[in-house]
């Protein structure tokens, strides 16, 4: 059921956030999250800048691990399995949680590397050529680079990149793409071709996305969580998750005032 929710969701939940404190060093940054994102739906992270949004997309795949520091309390589970439990492997987490960040970051390989890369890594035995077409279709860019594929992925235009790198992320098949603000370095054409992207992923995938558009976040995810951050006494900021609920609800009838205000555009 989806905390601080008056319309619990019954489907099944890929990841839940149960009680989670992020600290960077001894700062804490992000507290008490309480969180449960269904399969197969798009969930949105709103919020002012600083409330914790990217620190606790990256508790969803392990990547805090990279970040010397970072320690995460409390529980989070992946189809019912803590994903912090002694003998879990991040690595092998991160096939299954893929991440799509804000910079499009291809390798600096071809078009049909960037896809093979990992594949080959993960053992795949499959043919590759299939695997990659299969992936650069899924991302909606098979059309345009199919004639070349032995070029650099770094001469592909910035919209081209950011696909590049989600065919990536859904070459290794994992079941959940987090993204991270996948958008922002994009031009608004290439913003809306992500956008249906992400309409047709969730279908096969289980996504949330970071965004600070209002708009990105009403068209394309079911659900919403919207953060915030309070001062502490030492001039510190913690975040916190205000309200989540159903998209349409957190726009339109929101509970809190918070909420109201950010999604009306009176903060943040
Ligand atoms: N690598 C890090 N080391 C130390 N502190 C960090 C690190 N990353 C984030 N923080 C701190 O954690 C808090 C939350 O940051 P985070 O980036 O998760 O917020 P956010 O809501 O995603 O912000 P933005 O919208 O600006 O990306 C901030 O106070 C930030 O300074």
């Amino acid at each position: 059921m989806i905390s601080n929710s008056s319309h619990p969701v019954t489907t099944q939940a890929a990841l839940t956030a149960e009680d989670v404190n992020v600290y960077y060093g001894s700062n804490l940054a992000v507290r008490n999250v309480f969180l449960e994102i269904p399969k197969n739906r798009v969930v949105a992270f709103i919020g002012p800048s600083g409330c914790g949004k990217s620190t606790i997309l990256r508790c969803f795949n392990r990547m805090n691990d990279l970040i010397p520091g970072a320690r995460v309390e409390g529980k989070i589970t992946f189809k019912g399995q803590n994903l912090y439990a002694k003998g879990i492997d991040p690595v092998e987490t991160r096939r299954y949680i893929g991440m799509v960040f804000q910079k499009p970051n291809p390798f600096p390989k071809t078009i049909y590397e960037n896809i093979a890369f990992g594949a080959r890594i993960n053992g795949y035995q499959g043919n590759m050529d299939e695997l990659v077409e299969r992936s650069l279709r899924g991302a909606a860019l098979w059309d345009e680079v199919k004639d070349k594929l032995k070029g650099s992925g770094l001469a592909l235009s910035g919209g081209q990149q950011q696909r590049l790198c989600i065919a990536r992320a859904i070459a290794v098949e994992p079941e959940v793409i987090l993204m991270d603000e996948p958008c922002s370095a994009l031009d608004p054409i290439s913003t809306l071709r992500v956008e249906e992207l992400i309409h047709e992923l969730k279908q096969q995938y289980t996504i949330v996305i970071v965004t600070h558009n209002m708009q990105q976040a009403s068209r394309v995810s079911d659900l919403t969580a919207f953060y915030n951050a309070e001062a502490t006494e030492t001039g510190n900021k913690i975040g916190y998750l205000v309200e989540y609920d159903q998209t349409q609800t957190i726009f339109h009838n929101p509970t809190e005032k918070a909420t109201q205000e950010y999604v009306s555009g009176r903060f943040g």
